[in-house]
């Protein structure tokens, strides 16, 4: 666009930000045609789109990291919000006798969420072990009710950190399922591999997966995990000054895939099939395969630390059964009804129903 004095050009870049050059430093500019111009604005509004999305994400990256979330771990208990948090969302250990209690001529189901609940979050994901007297706890709980892992994680991958056979494993944020490989009372049937909602999407994610590696490996400390139905980006150990150019890496990417959305756990993007299924609804599909489907005769319990894990406790509160542990040590947003703070409460909590579990088949 001209004017007398001055010329106005529009800088491409995401800000949009105007430039008054004057007339001595310019080249004879061809004025424009108005198809011109629109192609300029609508690319100026493209850029700036892009721009404002990239910005939004790493607003987003930045009040997933644990720096960011506003923490009141460190003040006394006494400090308000943090007890008005807990009155709200109180230990799942200081309310041990109501849950139970609350079972009463109901079978347990378990449901455990896998990193941050069972595991400690630790800097590589491929180093998160289970801690091996977490193993016994989990090992026995499983004797006593059916139970379940609920992860992002592939399923060959969690199962080959928590290596328990009388397991329910529901990898890739449910979207991959499967039954006990060992007998069980809880068994039913041939439980191989029981639902697998994303399969026509295998070729995409391994393409996906593919792509991100290629695009974020000139970004130190980016890692691409392959979790078989949906891929997760790891910026745990990315400098923040890096997180909107990984940002746009992801976007790069993604864009050429609409049938994918992006989500987002503790410190990682997570990029999964847009199809209708979640952690809530793997919980759900469980519960009939157990036959609980419509049954007042069960009391689920899911145990969880991440932002996935909020849409099995939204389930457990909608059907008005069962309870939703959040593992956190700061308060959060959360539909869980009890809280617990970190990995050594979620063992201690499951010691507990155990020995509960032996005492009451002793009771005559
Ligand atoms: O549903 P989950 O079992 O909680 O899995 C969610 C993601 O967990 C893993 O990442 C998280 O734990 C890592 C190891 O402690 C940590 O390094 C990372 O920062 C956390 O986000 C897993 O690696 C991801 O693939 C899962 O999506």
């Amino acid at each position: 666009m001209t004017n007398q004095q001055n010329v106005v050009v529009f800088d491409l870049k995401p800000r949009g930000v105007r430039h008054v050059l004057p007339p001595s430093s310019l080249p004879v500019a061809k004025p424009l045609s108005r198809q011109d111009i629109k192609m300029l604005l609508m690319k100026r509004f493209e850029t700036e789109k892009a721009g404002a999305k990239i910005n939004a994400w790493v607003d987003s990256m930045r009040a997933s990291s644990p720096t960011r979330i506003k923490s009141t771990a460190s003040l006394p208990p006494e400090t308000d919000e943090k007890s008005s948090w807990i009155v709200h969302h109180p230990s799942a250990l200081s309310m041990f006798e109501q849950i139970v209690a609350a079972s009463k001529g109901k079978q347990i189901v378990m449901f455990l969420d896998y990193d941050g609940t069972l595991s400690p979050i630790v800097e590589d994901p491929d180093q998160a072990f289970m801690p091996r007297e977490m193993r016994a706890a989990l090992r026995d709980v499983a004797r006593y009710f059916p139970t379940a892992i609920v992860t992002g994680r592939c399923r060959d991958k969690v199962y080959s950190f928590v290596k328990l056979a009388g397991l329910y494993y529901a990898g890739s944020h449910g979207m991959d399922i499967k039954g006990p490989s060992k007998s069980c009372k809880y068994k039913k049937g041939n439980q191989g591999v029981l639902f697998q909602p994303a399969s026509e999407f295998l070729p995409m994610i391994d393409k996906v997966y593919k792509a991100l590696v290629e695009k974020t490996k000139s970004i130190p400390g980016a890692k691409v995990e392959n979790n078989k139905f949906c891929v997760s980006v790891h910026f745990r150990c990315v400098d923040e000054k890096s997180w909107a150019a990984l940002a746009e890496q992801v976007r790069s990417v993604l864009n050429e895939y609409p049938k994918l959305k992006l989500t987002q756990g503790r410190l990682v993007l997570e990029i999964r099939p847009t199809i209708k299924w979640d952690k809530g609804r793997a919980l759900e599909f469980l519960l009939e395969a157990l036959g609980y489907a419509n049954s007042n005769d069960v009391l689920p319990v899911y145990i969880g630390d991440d932002r996935t894990d909020e849409d099995a406790f939204k389930v457990l509160r909608d059907r008005g059964q069962g309870f939703g542990i959040l593992v956190s040590k700061v308060p959060k947003e959360t539909n869980a009804f009890y809280s617990l703070q970190e990995p050594s409460e979620v063992k201690e909590f499951l010691r507990r129903l155990v020995d509960w579990k032996k005492l009451s088949q002793q009771a005559p």
